[in-house]
């Protein structure tokens, strides 16, 4: 049967879990802020396919199973699979994505290298995603496109269904004009994008450096602009914008340009802080501090997520405040994202470096300062060290949005906590009630830890009382809303 919702998301939404030669499909272990997203998403929508890669060795083929069922949280959709080669999905993910594309998205041109690129491969498979939406998808179908991975699925699914209803949504940040333009294959990236009905940002900023890419490389017509809506912060920090374009002609196609953050889900975070196995890992939490602050910050190892600055800080404020030794912990929960990823090693190896540099400075036989944990955490545990945290430390370099913060904020609900802010992530032009400070200025970071520390307790719950209101208000189910309702009849539960 044909589907009326067709979502491409290179991930699969589980883990694939082989026990006794049977499989099981389990929750995610790893940090991905988009995979929760999306099945969060499909529970508000009946049916629809979720297609993703699968990589496939030689002897898995004659076994492999194209399609699975997903019923769970009161969702049932299908995820359909490409089979790739070990080799695909190393050149697809591992170097094209996350060694070219990744470090021009964060504006990190020094890290950008295009020479180890296959850009056949990424062209070949996006090609296959756009063949298997096409195959899958009603002639009336909404065809969702999700990430940088799948740029060029929109071009290849117009040429094949000229009259299908294209969204797309970048979950990263979009970078400035003259760093996006590195890339060797810009025309091609932002012309499949241009054959969308709708291209969706985080925020504003990203929507107006997209726009200025096109007006740069390509002859379109700026059909509409209009003054930032909505909640978002229009000037004063980093990433705010006052206005931006929403309507774009190109080729004869009207694209609508749209900035709408991606949520969390405050109340499913409520419930599962109230199950008995949250609070008493809270309670457990709470006895092994004895008293002490507890500080938390919680990834996926990554050069751009700032994890070396936050740790430097953090050093250089147990140097200056010999009165904290002993009284407050910081809780590094810092996870690989994937296994295969050599540009995360660099980074990995100087976190460690630096927690045993710290550590060793300033520990003492009944105090660690920092505990560090590369594992991932299993969400239950991962809530309830947020709600035992009395501040939250998210200073990445540059991120998309940042699901953390708002996960920390949902945690804390009518509680004082603090959350210190990066202004380069998308969640800061949502929330200006954070400690926003600049991750790349020492004097910034050492202010905002020290504000944080200090931050009167009805001062705390004021913050985090408004910023509960706007994580509350644009949750995951307005983010999804606002695409159905442009394109309607999409069938909802
Ligand atoms: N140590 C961890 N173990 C398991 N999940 C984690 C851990 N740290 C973060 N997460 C989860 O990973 C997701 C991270 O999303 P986000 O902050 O948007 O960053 P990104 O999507 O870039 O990884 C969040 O939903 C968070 O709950
Ligand atoms: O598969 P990856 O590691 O390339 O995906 C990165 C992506 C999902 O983890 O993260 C982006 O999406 C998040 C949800 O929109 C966003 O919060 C985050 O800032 C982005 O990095």
């Amino acid at each position: 049967m044909k589907s009326s919702l067709v979502i491409l998301y290179h991930r699969q939404p589980y883990d694939e879990v082989i026990e006794n030669g049977k499989t099981f499909y389990r929750d995610k272990k790893s940090p991905n802020g988009i995979v929760p997203t999306l099945r969060s998403f499909f529970n508000s929508v009946d049916k629809g396919t979720w297609i993703a890669w699968r990589q496939v060795s030689k002897k898995e083929q004659s076994s492999f199973q194209e399609r699975v069922q997903v019923e769970q949280e009161g969702s049932n959709y299908s995820v359909l699979r490409i089979p790739l080669s070990p080799n695909q999905v190393k050149e697809f993910y591992h170097i094209t994505s996350k060694e070219a594309f990744w470090p021009i998205l964060h504006s990190f041109p020094y890290h950008f290298t295009s020479e180890s690129s296959e850009w056949e491969n990424f062209k070949e498979i996006n090609r296959l995603f756009a063949e298997a939406a096409c195959k899958e998808a009603a002639d009336d179908a909404l065809i969702w496109v999700h990430d940088y991975n799948l740029w060029l699925a929109p071009k290849y699914i117009r040429e094949m269904k000229p009259n299908a209803r294209i969204a797309f949504f970048h979950h990263t940040p979009f970078p400035s004009v003259d760093v996006f333009n590195i890339l060797p294959w810009r025309e091609e990236i932002v012309s499949s994008l241009l054959c969308c009905d709708v291209v969706g940002f985080h925020i504003p900023r990203y929507a107006e450096n997209f726009v200025n890419v096109t007006r740069s490389l390509l002859p379109v017509e700026v059909l509409e602009r209009q003054p930032v809506q909505g909640h978002f912060t229009t000037s004063g920090t980093a990433l705010a914008e006052p206005e931006m374009v929403t309507k774009l002609g190109y080729n004869g196609q009207e694209v609508t340009i749209d900035a709408f953050p991606v949520g969390t889900n405050p109340d499913y975070i409520a419930s599962v802080l109230a199950t008995p196995e949250a609070q008493k890992k809270y309670e457990e939490i709470k006895e092994e501090l004895h008293g002490r602050k507890l500080i938390i910050a919680a990834g996926r190892i990554d050069y751009v997520k700032g994890n070396q600055e936050m740790l430097e800080a953090f050093g250089r404020l147990l140097e200056r405040r010999p009165e904290l030794h002993g009284k407050v912990n910081f809780l590094v929960s810092c996870v690989s994202a994937a296994a295969g990823m050599r540009v995360y090693k660099t980074t990995q190896n100087k976190i460690e470096q630096l927690v045993g540099q710290i550590n060793g400075k300033f520990a003492r036989l009944d105090w660690t300062p920092i505990i560090l944990f590369t594992q991932p955490i299993p969400f239950t545990d991962l809530l309830a060290y947020y709600k035992a945290a009395d501040i939250c430390w998210t200073t990445p370099l540059r991120d998309g949005l940042n699901l953390v913060a708002k996960e920390y904020i949902s945690a804390h609900k009518d509680e004082s906590g603090v959350l210190i802010l990066s202004e380069f992530v998308g969640a800061a032009v949502e929330l200006p009630q954070a400690l926003l400070t600049n991750p790349y200025s020492v004097t910034r970071m050492d202010t905002a830890i020290d504000r944080a520390l200090e931050m009167p307790e009805d001062e705390q719950k004021e913050r985090i009382e408004a910023m509960y209101k706007t994580v509350s208000t644009y949750d995951v189910k307005y983010w999804g809303d606002r695409l159905l309702k442009v394109f309607g009849n999409i069938p909802t539960k």
